[in-house]
């Protein structure tokens, strides 16, 4: 069985990611990109759907771990009676093939160890062949080969399908292991130095680290969020995906299990605007041309994900052959929110390239040619209901933060033409549009009786969505509604001081049957709403509470179960990562968003 979600470490070369375990055994890994099929898919079913662990024979956890200092290079410690033993895991930045490097290193005594490698191509369903060639063992099956060698080189014996090496080091001794991945019909790839790729590793990541401009109180925390956000990004096309993983379930045993291993343009934008808020500005070139790629064409053709490439077809279906993480099915790969009407991603975009233009960047002619192009296709759609941010698989609505969202779009657009008319666009349209949808939301999404907005027009449930009025500027946060629906969503919507996206008692609006934990990403706007409210202690706190949730290694899945007190979702998320950096720079008197 899978470990913990939060028992998870994440190692990546940004253009995939795997999951390494406490216990040495890496459980998850798409190659060669994030969206590939797993070779690794113990993480959603059992060894048998391949993982690799190496760890000192007979251990259980290690003993500790930790990142070397600002870098993806996670090391695991293991004191056992017979010594002590730490292992490096990375994967190093490539040209061609993806490496996959274990270094192990003796500190003291002599330590026994053992390698099991099961590779299970095509998400743990294919066994491949395994030959030996050139000082490798090299699996093969279909397109796919991956070529395993040491060094210095460690005897090896193939069992059950797998390959196993044994072997014992003492102190100051290192085996080295390289996993790449090739192409099948493709000579034997190029072989990388294990030692040198961790240097330039870790040399790459630190000199990234070290351009972070946060100086608050919170950097260790700030700058692990930061590097896992980079790591979720696709450095071929400058594509974000949500999440490096599929399936982890919003719910033990439950249904809400999706693929995140996509660049939604709201998460994707929401991530770009962590990374500029804090000096990283290539990051937001690079995405800017992915989304010009990807929007090319017919307006009424936009999406609101894409693939790593900006691919438009992620037909969702089912993994039967995986039994799910602690047995949650249906495992799904591709994701059918994919043709959704989501009328708040055109506000999260314009939004976002309105921070990157005040901050002096993308002040291209074609990056306003995109947002007056979605500003176009709002005026047509804003009317009508939509799916909305949660991806709701039941029956349309008028949701109140798409609506805002189309406020927002609106807005921002408005304001960068009263700044720069030479900039071309419909002013005074747009500026009606503002008002109008300003007007609808106030009449329509506000509950005056309750005194809180509301999840869609003529609702009773709440939305944690609404906590992001006045961060965008929708209402001051000192309006009346505002401190109003505050205070609801925080007396209506917690557990154990943690928010809930929505209500899923009575009138279930997801379409979807079971329950799920609650979000982290709202509960970090719960932070931000008290503290612009003016509740500074216990935004303070709760800031402080949900740090706490973050794992040993500092990452944060999608949700959490209070009561069980254990991570939900898919991990690490884009989403709850984007959440610490936008809390912490607020609190330390930095960005307020609109
Ligand atoms: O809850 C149902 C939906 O869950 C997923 O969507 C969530 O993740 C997205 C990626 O992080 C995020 O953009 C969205 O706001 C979240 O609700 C899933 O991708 C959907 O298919 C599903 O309907």
């Amino acid at each position: 069985m899978a470990a913990l979600i939060e028992d998870y470490a994440l190692i990546g070369d940004l253009q995939t990611a795997a999951l390494v375990g406490r216990d040495g055994s890496v459980d998850w890994l798409c190659l060669p990109r994030f969206d590939s099929a797993a070779c690794f898919a113990a993480l959603l079913g059992d060894e048998d759907n391949g993982h690799w662990r190496l760890a000192p024979d007979g251990a259980g956890a290690c003993t500790r771990r930790a990142y070397l200092k600002d870098s993806l290079a996670l090391e695991s410690v293991w004191e056992t009676a017979r010594g002590t033993v730490k292992v490096t895991d990375f994967m190093p930045q490539r040209d061609r093939a993806p490496d996959l490097v274990r270094i192990v290193e003796g500190v003291s005594g002599q330590v026994d160890m053992r390698s099991v490698l099961r590779l299970r191509f095509d998400y743990g369903d294919i066994v491949p062949w395994i030959r030996r060639t050139d000082g490798h063992r090299v699996a093969v099956a279909g397109p796919d080969s991956a070529w395993l060698r040491s060094e210095p080189p460690v005897p090896t014996y193939g069992r059950d399908y797998s390959t196993y090496s044994e072997f014992t080091v003492g102190a100051g001794e290192k085996v080295a292991f390289v996993l790449t991945w090739h192409p099948s019909h493709e000579p034997r790839p190029r072989l990388v130095d294990p030692h040198e790729a961790l240097e330039h590793c870790l040399a790459d990541w630190r000199a990234w680290a070290d351009r972070c401009q946060y100086e608050g109180p919170h950097r260790d925390a700030v700058v692990r969020s930061l590097i896992t956000l980079k790591a979720l990004t696709y450095a071929p096309t400058g594509g974000i995906v949500a999440a490096p993983t599929t399936s982890l379930p919003e719910e033990i045993g439950g249904v809400r299990n999706w693929d995140y291993r996509y660049c939604w343009l709201r998460d994707s934008t929401l991530t770009l605007k962590a990374l500029l808020s804090l000096g990283y500005e290539e990051e937001a070139t690079a995405w800017r041309d992915w989304l010009l790629r990807a929007v090319a064409g017919k307006p009424s053709d936009l999406q609101i994900m894409y693939g790593l490439g900006g691919e438009r077809r992620l037909p969702e279906r089912e993994l039967p052959w995986l039994a799910g993480y602690e047995r949650s099915q249906p495992v799904r790969v591709g994701n059918g929110a994919v043709g959704q009407l989501q009328l708040d991603v055109y506000g999260e975009v314009i939004d976002s390239l309105h921070v990157a233009r005040r901050g002096g960047l993308l002040a291209k002619p074609h990056a306003w040619n995109i947002q007056r192009h979605f500003l176009e296709f709002l005026q047509r759609h804003w009317r009508e209901p939509d799916e909305g941010l949660w991806e709701i698989r039941g029956p349309r609505r008028h949701f109140v933060h798409s609506k805002v969202m189309a406020w927002v779009a609106a807005d921002r657009a408005v304001r960068a033409l009263e700044a720069d008319p030479g900039l071309g666009g419909d002013v005074d349209a747009w500026r009606t549009m503002r008002d109008e949808v300003h007007r609808e939301v106030c009449a329509r999404g506000y509950d005056a009786e309750r005194g809180t907005f509301t999840q869609y027009y003529g609702s009773r449930e709440l939305d944690a969505a609404a906590l992001l009025i006045p961060r965008v500027g929708f209402l001051p946060p000192d309006d009346p509604r505002v401190v109003g629906t505050v205070d609801a969503v925080r007396r209506e919507l917690t557990c154990e001081g943690f928010v809930r996206r929505y209500s899923l008692e009575g009138r279930r609006v997801d379409g979807l049957p079971g329950d799920e934990g609650t979000f982290l990403v709202c509960s970090f706007w719960l932070a931000d709403a008290l503290y612009l409210t003016g509740r500074t202690k216990e935004a303070r706190k709760l800031f402080e509470q949900l740090l706490t949730l973050r794992n040993d290694v500092g990452l944060l899945a999608e949700e959490y179960a209070p009561g069980a007190g254990r991570l939900l979702g898919n991990f690490p998320q884009a989403f709850s990562h984007i959440g610490l950096v936008g809390t912490a720079l607020l609190l330390s008197g930095g960005d307020t968003a609109d």
